[in-house]
């Protein structure tokens, strides 16, 4: 059966199976918008199922992630992000702090983007080459080939949130034109015995850009805070993807869709792998308040903002401490 939302309880997130959104029956497609809708006004998290991105595909991203992580520091730090003009390549351990006045975030990382050569001309805000390993012959055909079948995913997404939103379904057409999307690879050693005090994975946060489709292991440890203010497990569901809505989509729906905080505790015992894809957008497209999202009388919350100038402000607010 296409386009179910199961709200199991509670301390559960929606799953939501998207095939539907390939129906070419409306109604199909429709039923789909409306479990998102559900989904993003309450948690702003779901998992996504059925979503055509092949098995075999998603292993050979987390096998390569792992012996790219497991190779020494010296050969990681020659693709460092900081010889990077658009912060591509190696990301170290407690380099990026998502939690002000906590310690920096227990995660190494490794960042991925449109490969544009250095000296296109109109480069902007984290467009430009990657930075590969040049002694793996498969890390860098799996990490391309994900990262076009996750922009085409996002992009079937976007339809399904447009739907969600009684708007057209490609309302979101110039949006996810020659999108600015990240593939981030993260490595989470387990949490230490002897934390510091708010010591975490992952600070609690909210993403910064559209929709996050976010690749676990079966380690856990993603938590996601509920309405009620309590922390929910994202417990890992083979083949999902856990999605939730970054702030870009709360300024656009004037918080009617929440992009809701969320942390990583490695408390496993081992290593924790995840693959989180940001999808964020075409950086010239302006991002403000949607037809339909306003009540009468009522004035947007946030200035209109290119998403180019939303994504460089919250990198400076998150590296920058
Ligand atoms: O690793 C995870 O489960 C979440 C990562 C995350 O929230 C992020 O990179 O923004
Ligand atoms: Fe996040």
């Amino acid at each position: 059966m296409h386009a179910q939302a199961r709200h199991v309880s509670r301390d559960r997130l929606p799953v939501i199976q998207v095939s539907g959104l390939c129906s070419s029956d409306l109604a199909q497609r429709q039923a789909v918008g409306d479990a998102l809708r559900n989904a993003c006004t309450d948690t702003g998290f779901f998992y996504c199922v059925d979503h055509g991105i092949p098995q075999g595909l998603i292993d050979a991203v987390l096998a390569e992630s792992r012996a790219f992580f497991a190779r020494p520091a010296a050969e990681k730090d020659l693709l460092d992000k900081a010889r990077s003009p658009c912060n591509r390549g190696y990301e170290p351990l407690r380099n990026q702090t998502l939690e002000a006045g906590t310690p920096p975030d227990l995660k190494e990382g490794f960042y991925i983007g449109e490969d544009l050569p250095a000296g296109t001309p109109g480069l902007g805000f984290n467009q430009g080459p990657n930075q590969w390993p040049s002694d793996s012959a498969g890390f860098r055909p799996a990490m391309t080939a994900y990262f076009a079948a996750m922009n085409v995913l996002a992009e079937r997404l976007m339809h399904g949130i447009a739907l969600s939103l009684g708007l057209d379904e490609d309302y979101f057409e110039r949006f996810c034109l020659r999108p600015l999307s990240t593939l981030r690879l993260l490595h989470y050693p387990p949490q230490p015995p002897d934390p510091l005090p708010g010591e975490k994975g992952c600070g609690a946060h909210t993403d910064f850009g559209g929709l996050t489709l976010l690749l676990q292991d079966a380690s856990g440890g993603l938590q996601v805070r509920g309405p009620d203010d309590q922390w929910i497990h994202a417990t890992p569901i083979p083949g999902s993807y856990v999605v939730n809505l970054g702030d870009m989509i709360a300024r656009w729906t004037n918080d009617r869709y929440r992009s809701t905080l969320h942390r990583v505790v490695n408390t496993s015992g081992a290593d924790r792998y995840s693959v989180p894809f940001f999808h964020s957008g075409n950086p010239d497209y302006v991002i403000s308040c949607l037809p339909g999202c306003l009540a009468a009388g009522e004035t947007p919350k946030y200035a209109p903002i290119t998403v180019q100038d939303h994504l460089r402000e919250m990198y400076q607010r998150t590296y920058g401490r």
